[in-house]
């Protein structure tokens, strides 16, 4: 359905982005409304945000699809909301089911390539209650002047960059300030994420437009539509609340493990890329605006560059708008760094994106219909792997039968070095167990013991049911009975590795059917049947006959993955799967894990994405110098760490 989207490179032009988006809206039987933004475009062009409605007026239950809340990231949004209204022609929704698409609410900025509107506020800060004093942010007044510094270059420049390396350096790096920089500020209009001295034009418009379409709903998921934060490629699904409310356990009834929580507040932290020290979020716009409703807010954040690099290229576009001209070679050269900080001249990321959006979308539309049939299980036509996220019922933990695996007291040694010193963990059919941790705990090296590619000086070992039998080695330890017993045992875990391990000498094809063919004794028509599958589900259909040296690492990983899955393994032990490949290819990887975690795998991952392993992770167990320190749920370990150790760690790596 989604693998090969209609709209395969965005356009990030705000005139061609609405033509695409009037003309699929009136394909699609649309009722069209247009909001005149009351200045123009950089080539005089009329600005607008238009709205484009689907269904009856009075239905109780509401989609609305938003864009461009952050002008630049525009493309992305937009180039979703057209591609569905184009994919799903002929629309048919029960009466009772509408759609609401808000294109572009803040257009001047979609137009002029800025994150920010005309008045240069962030809109994402603007919607705070107005009749109380907007909040301060005292910290963000030290740091104003080294970010908003009028020279270009020079001794000034030189100056402010050393101040902000220097607040850099006092905290842990940029993420160590992100937070508040990011949580927004009402003191300075030429400073960054600025939230503005009252409501602005897109907020007002928004609050209009919802008060005219959205006023009979009772039922209604939002997705406000966003880039530049989280990992390359990899659309994670936010929900962003300054207080628990009905929705949110909705949300986590809809979509499981995939959904985050980010509860903001004055010190709240999050692992998402966006802040959770921020008021003002659309989010917030959509449940006042609709107070008697149960409103999901949702955010797709598509993740691009690292933190600092994003927000290098914001601040260089806040210079430009200040001090500088648009119309220069810097001028250009600046916009053209802020337009792919947000909207990466990357096929494989627009398309990602766009496709695993639209998976979300289709779930939620899903929702929202099975309310009306008073249908209780939750059925969607599922998505091409690659970029299915957004499965049926989310899987779990299948408490009551058998633990896939438990491993009970591990100890390993490598000479004089003690690297696991009594680790136990047992992950049930359908959990996912994430192991972190600094570098050196032994996350690795216990992972390896499970499937006894390192032999543990200690400990049991139970796959399935089946014990592991060990004997005592003459210096004390142990080691495993029986190799063939090992085999066997083997051939029901599967791993993958870091570095893929596949071999270069056969194609992905033969690659995945080695061991079906050979430890399995599958009929060769049967293996390659298997095999044509499950290149299918992690997207990699037409790659059957090339080598591995003819894929990029993305898709190498994605290969072994399937190589994995041939084995029909009981658990599946993952190394740091994405951590030898280029940033820009760890999205398409992470979807891939995903979509294996919600089809109900047992897994055991061993990462450094923190952001990730939260999202799909039943358990997490925080390993410190071959213990575990601390484990537990991930919202319960990421929000209330008890161990110091975990909270730097946590410090360290958020
Ligand atoms: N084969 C080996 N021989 C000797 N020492 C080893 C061996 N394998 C691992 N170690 C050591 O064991 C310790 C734990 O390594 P391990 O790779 O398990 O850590 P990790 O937590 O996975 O780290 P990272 O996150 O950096 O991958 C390290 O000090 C490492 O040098």
């Amino acid at each position: 359905m989604h693998q090969m989207p209609p709209v395969t490179a965005y356009s990030v032009d705000y005139t061609t982005l609405r033509a695409r988006f009037i003309a699929a809206a009136q394909k699609a039987g649309a009722e069209l409304h247009e909001f005149r933004h009351p200045l123009n475009g950089p080539r005089g062009e009329p600005l607008f945000t238009d709205v484009a409605f689907l269904g009856r007026r009075d239905a109780s239950r509401l989609m609305v699809l938003i864009s461009g809340t952050h002008g630049v990231e525009g493309p992305y949004g937009s180039a979703c909301q057209s591609a569905w209204l184009a994919e799903s022609c002929p629309w048919s929704l029960p009466d009772d089911t509408a759609i609401l698409i808000v294109h572009l609410i803040n257009p001047w900025g979609m137009a002029w390539s800025r994150r920010v509107n005309e008045d240069n506020v962030d809109l994402n800060r603007n919607f705070i209650d107005w009749r109380a004093d907007p909040p301060k942010n005292a910290r963000y007044a030290e740091l104003h002047p080294a970010l908003v510094c009028h020279e270009w270059e020079g001794p000034g420049r030189n100056r402010a960059d050393e101040a902000l390396a220097a607040a850099m350096k006092a905290n842990g790096g940029y993420a160590g300030i992100a937070p508040v920089i990011e949580a927004g500020q009402y003191d300075f209009p030429d400073g960054l994420f600025y939230g503005g001295s009252g409501p602005v034009w897109s907020n007002r418009t928004l609050n209009d437009i919802l008060a005219t379409f959205a006023q009979q709903a009772s039922d209604v998921v939002v997705f406000d539509l966003h880039t530049g934060a989280g990992p390359y490629g990899y659309p994670a699904l936010l929900s962003v609340a300054e207080n628990d409310h009905s929705g949110l356990a909705w949300g986590k009834d809809v979509f499981g493990p995939a959904l985050s929580v980010v509860v903001t507040g004055e010190t709240a932290t999050t692992d998402t890329g966006i802040a959770a020290t921020a008021t003002g979020y659309v989010s917030a716009a959509v449940r006042k605006a609709m107070p008697k409703a149960r409103v999901l807010p949702l955010v797709i954040e598509c993740g691009t560059l690292e933190g600092k690099v994003v927000s290098d290229a914001v601040q260089a576009d806040n210079w430009l708008h200040l001090f500088g001209k648009v119309d220069s070679p810097l001028g250009q050269k600046i916009k053209a760094t802020l337009q792919s900080a947000f909207i990466p001249e990357d096929l494989n990321w627009q398309r990602t994106c766009l496709g695993a959006s639209l998976g979300y979308f289709d779930r939620a539309l899903a929702e929202l219909k099975a309310l009306g049939d008073g249908v209780t299980t939750r059925v969607v036509a599922s998505a091409p792997a690659a970029v299915a996220v957004a499965q049926a019922v989310p899987a779990g933990p299948k408490t009551g039968e058998r633990p896939a695996v438990e491993v009970y007291d591990i100890h390993k040694r490598f000479g004089p070095l003690s690297v696991l010193n009594g680790v136990s963990v047992s992950a049930q059919p359908g959990e996912v167990v994430s192991m972190i941790g600094s570098s050196g705990s032994g996350k690795s090296t216990f992972l390896r013991c499970i499937n006894l590619l390192e032999q543990p000086n200690d400990g049991r070992i139970v796959v399935d049911g089946e014990e592991i039998k060990m004997k005592k080695t003459a210096d004390g330890g142990a080691m495993p009975a029986d190799m063939r017993q090992v085999e066997r045992i083997r051939a029901r875990v599967g791993m993958v590795f870091q570095n893929f391990n596949l071999w270069p000498h056969m194609t992905v094809l033969e690659n995945i059917i080695e061991a079906p063919l050979h430890v399995l004794k599958e009929g060769r028509s049967e293996a390659v049947e298997h095999a044509h599958a499950l290149l299918k589900k992690v997207g990699l259909s037409d790659k059957h006959a090339q080598y591995p040296g003819q894929l990029s690492g993305g898709q190498q990983q994605r290969a072994a993955i399937a190589r994995t899955l041939a084995m029909r393994p009981k658990v599946i032990l993952l190394d740091e799967p994405t951590s030898a490949l280029d940033p820009e290819l760890v999205g398409e990887v992470l979807l891939v894990i995903r979509q294996l975690a919600e089809e109900g795998n047992t897994m055991i991952l061993v990462t450094h994405e923190m952001q990730f392993a939260r999202e799909v992770s039943h358990k997490i167990l925080f390993l410190h110098q071959g213990k575990v320190e601390e484990e537990g749920p991930p919202a319960e370990l990421f929000a209330n760490p008890r161990s110091e150790r975990l909270r730097q760690f946590l410090a360290r790596t958020l």
